[in-house]
């Protein structure tokens, strides 16, 4: 019987089918990978036990600039032996072996409900969907792990015991530099809410759009990560997808939201994902450390980021903030699909030429971006341009402008349109628009409405710097904001796919908003 998920079946469910590898969304960024010079942090956790002081000192420095720097690092020597991986993999493949309809089960192997995870049936655009499946197991259900599959319940308690051992020196000498309360790492084996994840990610078969896994933070303390030698972990860094060099010596450890607040900061919750493999299957088995649900957390250093906050606090808030993305996503797509509809046929003749261009930028940008003898870099260029026009038609109180910035998704867009919108000009640019539906025709006309748009928009600058009175340098600024923003990580509501599937929700909106409830 098939063990494998029915991820095509599922897939072309959400998306339509058959999948083309081709979708409206500009958020995937998958192709922007820098590894040169750049090298993660490989810490010999031999020095720690064995070496001299001066060494033991080294290796702790080390490790806190790394995750100040990375929230990322390697161990190596961390005294693991390979006996007991090599062990966890082979109970780890007999278990992804199973019938994928013995999977499904509830109880399946005495785990919990939620356990088996795979696909991402919520996720609204392919960037956000993941070509893996994954058990969920908390340190809870180990001993409940069934009598029948008792290798795998063993194995995992022999697993568990090694990496709770490692975890604890991490978290000690992490915990130690920020000067806070270091009860909450003080039997990690114990913590019976941190859990093994073990993930089996499967050949793309899905395009190249599709993650292993979407790109996420971790909720936890810390992640020790193992993987086979395949790779494709990537980890974020400067604005860009750093790959992670696989090993099989060495762990890959990274902090997680519970750190980055506890040290104020001070430690980075990095962004990072999985590219799917090619032809090939990866395995990884990833231990998270988390606090009890009941546990408050409480940031050092002042002043002080997040207010305090117990752990099942941040997860509620996370599962609201990902329901909210969610609704807000599918609102957004019919809002677009209303949008284009609403412009199509006869209506759009009536539609100024700016608004035609703007339903039409999705294709035009994707049409350049196939066309390499056209001179346009990316589809960046497009996007600003899709900006510059909402802020244009907005200030010409073109209602439509909104729901096109709603569908970019950017606050500041939406901030500026709602201000902009009350001051009305009295331009039209009705009387030079004429109905244009090939992506060159839009450009050449748009080319040649260029110095009027620019004219318009130092109109309406001005007219904003006169309203806010001297307060032109700000507005000024905030344009410039507006031009320099990055659509892509805007739209790509990355809290949704990974964060549905570990019910949790990305550290800055979290916490953010955890500060503003109580910033008293
Ligand atoms: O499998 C990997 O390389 C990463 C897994 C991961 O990030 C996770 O499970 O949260
Ligand atoms: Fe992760």
């Amino acid at each position: 019987m098939a063990s494998q998920p029915p991820f095509k079946t599922n897939f072309s469910s959400i998306f339509g089918s058959p999948y083309s590898g081709s979708t409206n969304d500009n958020n995937t960024d998958t192709t922007t990978v820098h590894t040169g010079g750049l090298k993660l942090p490989v810490i010999d956790l031999s020095h720690l036990t064995n070496g001299e002081e001066i060494e033991r000192k080294r290796c702790v420095k080390q490790m806190v600039e790394a995750a100040k720097e990375w929230g990322f690092f390697q161990i190596v020597n961390h005294g693991i032996p390979k006996e007991v991986f090599e062990m966890m993999f082979l109970e780890e493949k007999k278990l992804f072996d199973r019938p994928f309809s013995e999977k499904v089960r509830e109880n399946f192997s005495d785990l919990s409900k939620n356990c088996y995870r795979w696909g991402n049936p919520n996720a609204t655009s392919p960037a956000q969907y993941s070509l893996l499946e994954a058990f969920h197991i908390t340190l809870a259900e180990i001993s409940c792990l069934s009598d029948n599959h008792n290798n795998l319940r063993t194995t995992v308690e022999m697993y568990v015991q090694e990496i709770a051992r490692v975890a604890q020196m991490i978290c000690e000498i992490l915990v130690k530099k920020l000067k806070v309360n270091s009860n909450y790492f003080e039997n990690i084996r114990e913590l019976k809410n941190s859990f093994l994840r073990l993930n089996k990610y499967h050949p793309s078969v899905l395009g190249s759009e599709v993650f292993g896994l979407v790109p996420h933070t971790d909720t936890s303390f810390i992640t020790i990560l193992f993987q086979d030698r395949i790779g494709g972990l990537e980890l974020k860094k400067n604005g860009q997808w750093i790959r992670v060099k696989p090993s099989s010596e060495a762990l890959t450890v990274n902090i997680g939201d519970m750190f980055q607040a506890l040290s104020n900061g001070l430690y980075q919750s990095v962004k990072h994902r999985v590219i799917s493999p090619v032809n090939i299957e990866r395995l990884s088995i990833a231990f998270f450390v988390c606090p009890y649900l009941e546990t408050e957390l409480e940031c050092y250093g002042n002043p002080k980021k997040y207010r305090r906050f117990s752990f099942r606090e941040y997860k509620e808030q996370s599962e609201r903030d990902v329901k909210e993305t969610v609704t807000r996503e599918l609102k957004l797509k019919n809002d677009l699909a209303d949008a284009t509809e609403c412009f199509n046929g006869s209506k759009v003749k009536r539609a100024p030429f700016l608004f035609s261009w703007l339903v039409n930028l999705p294709n035009v940008s994707k049409h350049f971006q196939r066309n390499s003898t056209l001179k346009v870099k990316s589809s960046n260029v497009f996007l600003m341009e899709l900006i510059r026009k909402c802020l244009l038609l907005g200030a010409l109180g073109y209602r439509p402008a909104f729901l096109l910035a709603e569908t970019v998704g950017d606050h500041v867009l939406r901030e500026k349109l709602k201000k902009l919108s009350l001051i009305r000009s009295s331009i039209s640019l009705e009387q030079s628009c004429t109905l244009v539906t090939t992506p060159t025709t839009l450009l050449e006309q748009e080319k040649n409405l260029g110095t009027s748009v620019g004219k318009a928009i130092d109109f309406i600058k001005a007219q904003v710097s006169k309203k806010k009175g001297n307060e032109t340098e700000k507005t000024n600024m905030r344009w410039r904001k507006a031009k320099t923003w990055s659509p892509f990580f805007h739209i790509v509501p990355e809290r949704v796919g990974r964060r549905i599937e570990s019910a949790k929700g990305k550290l800055r909106v979290g916490l953010k908003l955890l500060v503003e409830e109580g910033s008293k």
